[in-house]
């Protein structure tokens, strides 16, 4: 191993900390960009009221379809609520392509969840097909991505997130272009709710969970971004609140830029290629779509620099998001050579040693640690800020990358240990599976309810 390179790998571990004072001061930035969303539009945080008031006891019953567009795939569920925290779910999976999700037009999008609905219901509801209007079936859509509500359906999409560039759609209600495309196909299914997935992380978690204290959901897949309960009279932009006294927000955090949290090179080069430069920087050090690409850059330069892989650059290192974020939890997943140098042969990486080897462990572990402690940011805050303070708090999570990233949480609870102290232990970290889907379904639920 060169003597060189271990330094290089030490500067850049360094410049991956995330010392406590700076995950402090960003909770104190997080605090007044949430305030700032709260009072008006257009602010960094889009606060955005989701016209949910209520989260679910886990009694709830009812048979829903779920729609899910995520920012790597789409679902379309069948789920039956069976009370006491339970359910029943059928779903198909798609890989969302990438000409659709970057196209001038939103037609092919619309043409392409048509499609896989379409599919769906002819499978497992034949009997539908053709039916009048009102038996039509009521499908729950979880649209992840900043939208501003007028109702439970009605929306509009501020912009694109996690690598979507549809310019067309921004400034319309993606639901309503949805329902015209299912009308044009005769889909016999009616949009009664449109959630984010936070939101729908949030309301499952209290479904599932009987944990009824359950105040947050937070997402940590392809983008990042959180949910949590609101006093509506603390909501100054909300003008009718309509007699409810709390309200979901989704905040879309993934788009708070925290002056206080160092940049290293690596966050600064992988910004500026991106389509959106100098916006959703958290989602840029945290998320499940930016951390495999921090990776391939960081050995992108101590192959470069350094002559690590004996100053070869395969293509995996070479093109721009290659390497996926599962490389990282592979690797990060067994602390040995061995199992590192398995992972990363296929990617034309070699390793002149062993310690060399664990020393690239090292470059991957450091890029999760650094998510999961930035990640304690607007958790913290939101705990302390909003009347939860040394009281129990549940909250829900769920993503790929809380999955599937080796002890995720438990990297976010340390960093949680070292901003709130104490107070870490009141507070309950649970994975809500399938938080799209049945969430989804609630709010679904309550929105016929409520009609
Ligand atoms: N094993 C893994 N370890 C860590 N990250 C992973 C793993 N598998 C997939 N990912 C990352 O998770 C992201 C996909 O997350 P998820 O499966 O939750 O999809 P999604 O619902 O489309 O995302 P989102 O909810 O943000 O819209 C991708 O960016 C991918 O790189």
């Amino acid at each position: 191993m060169e003597a060189n390179l271990e330094q290089a790998v030490k500067k850049l571990i360094s410049d991956f900390e995330c010392p406590t004072d700076a995950l402090k001061h960003a909770m104190e930035d997080f605090d007044e960009l949430r305030r700032k969303g709260l009072e008006k539009d257009d602010e960094m945080l889009a606060m955005a009221p989701a016209y949910i008031s209520s989260v679910p006891t886990g009694e709830e019953t009812g048979d829903f379809l779920a729609l899910d567009l995520g920012g790597t795939n789409l679902r379309v569920c069948w789920v039956r609520l069976l009370g006491e925290g339970k359910y029943e779910m059928k779903q198909s999976k798609a890989t969302l392509p990438r000409e659709i999700v970057r196209n001038e037009s939103a037609q092919p999008l619309v043409d392409f969840i048509c499609d896989h609905i379409e599919l769906f219901i002819n499978e497992n509801f034949p009997e539908k097909v053709g039916v009048p209007e009102k038996e039509f079936l009521p499908m729950g859509f979880t649209f992840s991505y900043p939208m501003s509500q007028r109702s439970i359906v009605d929306t509009t999409l501020i912009r694109w997130t996690k690598g979507f560039n549809i310019p067309e759609a921004i400034g319309l209600d993606f639901g309503s272009t949805l329902t015209q495309g299912m009308k044009d196909r005769k889909l016999p299914v009616v949009i009664e709710a449109v959630i984010n997935d936070t939101v729908g992380t949030l309301v499952t978690r209290a479904y599932t969970s009987n944990a009824y204290n359950t105040i947050m959901g937070v997402i940590f897949g392809t983008g990042s971004n959180g949910a949590y309960i609101e006093n509506s009279s603390d909501i100054p932009k909300l003008n009718d609140a309509g007699n409810k006294e709390k309200m979901l927000i989704n905040i879309e955090w993934g788009a708070s830029s925290f002056k206080s949290l160092p940049a290293t090179r690596y966050d600064l080069l992988l910004d500026h290629d991106t389509p959106n430069p100098g916006r959703q920087m958290f989602e840029k050090r945290v998320s499940g779509m930016y951390l495999g690409e921090l990776f391939r850059r960081a050995l992108f330069h101590l192959i470069k620099v350094y002559n690590f892989n004996n100053g070869i650059i395969p293509p995996s290192v070479t093109d721009s998001w290659s390497l996926e974020t599962s490389v990282l939890s592979r690797i990060v997943v067994n602390r040995s050579a061995e199992n590192i140098k398995e992972v990363l042969r296929p990617y034309g990486i070699r390793f002149r040693d062993d310690s060399e080897a664990l020393l690239i462990y090292d470059v991957a572990y450091c890029i999760g640690r650094r998510s999961a402690r930035i990640s304690s940011v607007p958790i913290a805050s939101l705990y302390l800020t909003t009347g939860h303070a040394g009281k129990k708090a549940d909250i829900g999570v769920d993503g790929s990358l809380v999955e599937h990233y080796p002890n995720f949480v438990g990297m976010l609870r340390d960093a949680l240990k070292d901003v709130l102290g104490e107070d870490e232990k009141n507070i309950s970290i649970g994975i809500a599976k399938d938080g799209s889907g049945i969430g989804a379904a609630l709010c679904a639920l309550q929105a016929v309810k409520e009609k």
